[in-house]
């Protein structure tokens, strides 16, 4: 079973090297973004979440929709466990698996095979984990003795084959996604096409951000819009998608 359940979740960033003397003591709401303020201190605060309160639980297929700045990468951010909330509790269980940057930790100098296990390790695979699954990995990603070169040896194409590979491996219960992964030529798109869903089929909760409404409608079975950090609307996709992106 997996929960996340947040109540009056907010987010601040405070600003070290900004002036707060034309900012009111008040957060205020700006054209973009979050709301952008100065605390009691005088100290500049962007607050990207607001009063966030909602429960997800097995079976919800939550995209999040918003504009640029809106905080769904804050969000997803907060989910992963990068940041805490500034106020509120944000409760969860369930093992958390992100698919947010899945190029991060690949070193350039080093071996796609050395590549598996850095980022294995980065996925929360034990190392024994790793080599029993590598074979699959390396076949998966089609890259054949490239996977004993260095990773600087590669073609953008063939990075990402690699990246989605070894990234795709764990199925964990909590998913956070902020586009659906397709990479490789067209051939390989097919399998990656077909890895996906399987990832996003096993996972209990899955959160997508995303600003395509094709997708949304695809995927998800319920939408949250957020506006300013704000929780704008929490519905089905047919209802939220609707009002935001209009028709
Ligand atoms: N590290 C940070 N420091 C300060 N402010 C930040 C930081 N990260 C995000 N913000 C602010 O938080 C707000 C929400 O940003 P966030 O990246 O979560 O939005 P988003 O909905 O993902 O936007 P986009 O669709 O443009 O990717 C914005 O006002 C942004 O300026």
């Amino acid at each position: 079973m997996a929960l996340i359940d947040f109540k009056n979740v907010s987010v601040d960033f405070p600003i070290y090297n900004a002036s707060g003397r034309s900012l009111k003591k008040h957060i205020m709401q700006v054209a973009t973004g979050g709301q952008l303020g100065a605390n009691d201190q005088g100290r500049v605060i962007v607050r990207a979440l607001e009063n966030l309160s909602f429960t997800f639980r097995d079976g919800d297929r939550v995209g999040l929709v918003g504009h640029n700045g809106a905080g769904k990468s804050t969000l997803l951010r907060l989910l992963s466990g990068v940041y805490e909330p500034s106020s509120g509790i944000a409760r969860m269980e369930g093992e958390v698996g992100s698919l947010l940057d899945i190029s991060l930790g690949i070193d350039a100098e080093a071996t796609g095979r050395e590549n598996i296990y850095i980022r294995g390790a980065l996925l929360g695979l034990k190392r024994g984990e790793v080599t029993r699954q590598i074979d699959e990995i390396i076949q998966f990603s089609e890259l054949g003795d490239f996977v004993d070169m260095p990773v600087r040896t590669y073609s953008t194409g063939m990075h990402m084959r690699l990246a989605f590979a070894v990234s795709t491996v764990v199925r964990p219960q909590i998913l956070l996604m902020d586009e659906w992964l397709s990479v490789g030529d067209e051939g390989f798109r097919h399998k990656a096409e077909a890895r996906m869903t399987e990832v996003v089929q096993s996972t209990n909760i899955l959160v997508i951000a995303s600003h395509s409404r094709d997708l949304i409608m695809h995927t998800c079975n319920r939408v949250i819009w957020l506006e300013h950090g704000k929780l704008r609307m929490d519905g089905d996709p047919a209802t939220v998608t609707a009002a935001y992106f209009g028709g």
